[in-house]
């Protein structure tokens, strides 16, 4: 057997000798940095204002990535630095995310995704418990999964969004690759496939190509069906290969998903009582959730004030009122902050025009 030469050229260790300083220099830097968030959390503590500030970090990303010279690539920066920011608020306080558990699942990935490594994992067994924790105050943040790209608006989210005392304070988008897992390293034998039921949907094609006579069980998360794989020899899960490695399954089909470019998104949200409203950081969304009488052209004029003022939509979407009327209540995003005196001026209008208006938050756009 060959083995692998090991370099050991003279010019090889020069070179790691140079990075070994560099990565003192910058220890060193990020310890200079670390003292001054300690000192600007004193200062929050002092004058009793939050620490997480999700407009600062987005600006932060922002100017760093314009100014980046290389050959660092851009798309680097943005999770270096949310880690490194991570860290620096983990020295002021500790940040408490309520996600859809257990360990493993796509909304955990959001959640670290969106906060860093530095959080504090309060894992919930549902979206309701998800608002619950939050809005009792037993988490700071929430992460709750809004919509994905194949399979449409998770519309437990969307329908609990319409009464809770939460608003949404960001946002973080994921691509999703469902992996098919199992204890034993082969196809044969499967008799379910356990799945949460969005991962079920995502897949049908694979499925149905290669495990037709397979049961499709539904279960509260991918990583709950990767516990029950982990158990039974008979049952495989669609999950992250994080879950296959969490519960020790063999990753038997890598990304099996119909879409190659499934996407989910998450929405953050947190309680008033906890968090002011976002700052403009220059590049802001508003998520608004409105509904109008059942009129002909009513939906044409809800629009109108929108269009008046130049204010884009990236989003509509529609949910049934369950009123029996034919109503629907329209999920909204316009790109842009209510300070912005065309924002303000749109949203002001487009409330006098609905029957029912509420404003879900306003916070910068997910940073890549
Ligand atoms: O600038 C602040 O307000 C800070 O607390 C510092 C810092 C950072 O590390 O840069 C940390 C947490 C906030 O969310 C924003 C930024």
């Amino acid at each position: 057997m060959k083995t692998p030469p090991v370099e050991t050229s003279n010019e090889l260790v020069g070179l790691r000798a140079q990075i070994d300083a560099v990565d003192r220099e910058l220890l060193a830097l990020l310890n200079r940095r670390a003292g001054l968030a300690l000192a600007v959390g004193d200062l929050k503590k002092r004058e009793g204002t939050v620490v997480f500030r999700p407009e600062r970090e987005a600006q932060v990303i922002d100017g760093l990535k314009s100014e980046n010279p290389g050959p660092l690539q851009t798309p680097s920066i943005a999770p270096i630095w949310r880690e490194i920011m991570s860290a620096c608020r983990a020295l002021e306080t500790p940040t408490r995310v309520a996600y859809l558990g257990p360990a493993g699942t796509f909304s955990e990935e959001a959640a670290i995704g969106y906060f860093g490594a530095s959080l504090m994992r309060v894992q919930c067994a549902s979206i309701d418990e998800v608002f619950h924790a939050t809005a009792s105050g037993a988490a700071d943040f929430g992460v709750v999964p809004v919509e994905n790209s194949t399979e449409g608006v998770v519309a437990r989210s969307l329908d609990l969004f319409l009464h809770t005392p939460l608003f949404i304070i960001g946002e973080t988008s994921l691509f999703i690759r469902q992996n098919l897992l199992r204890r034993e390293n082969t196809l044969d034998g499967i008799r379910a496939v356990c799945a949460h039921p969005q991962a079920l949907a995502q897949c049908h094609g694979w499925l149905s190509h290669h495990l037709p006579d397979a049961d499709r069980r539904p279960v509260a998360s991918n990583a709950e069906g990767a516990r029950l794989a982990a158990q039974d020899p008979g049952i495989a899960a669609i999950a992250s290969v994080r879950a296959a490695s969490e519960f020790g399954l063999h990753v038997l089909a890598p990304a099996i998903q119909d879409d190659a470019h499934n996407r989910t998104r998450f929405a953050i949200v947190t309680h008033p009582e906890q968090h002011p409203v976002p700052k403009p950081s220059g590049h802001d969304c508003t998520s608004l959730v409105v509904s109008v009488k059942n009129l002909p052209g009513a939906v044409h004029d809800m629009l109108v004030p929108l269009k008046r003022h130049g204010v884009s939509m990236s989003r509509f979407e529609s949910r049934p009122a369950r009123s029996g009327q034919w109503e629907y209540y329209f999920y909204i995003d316009v790109q842009g902050h209510p300070d912005e005196p065309r924002v303000g001026a749109a949203l002001s209008e487009l409330h006098d025009t609905c029957a029912f208006f509420k404003v879900l938050g306003t916070y910068p756009i997910d940073v890549k």
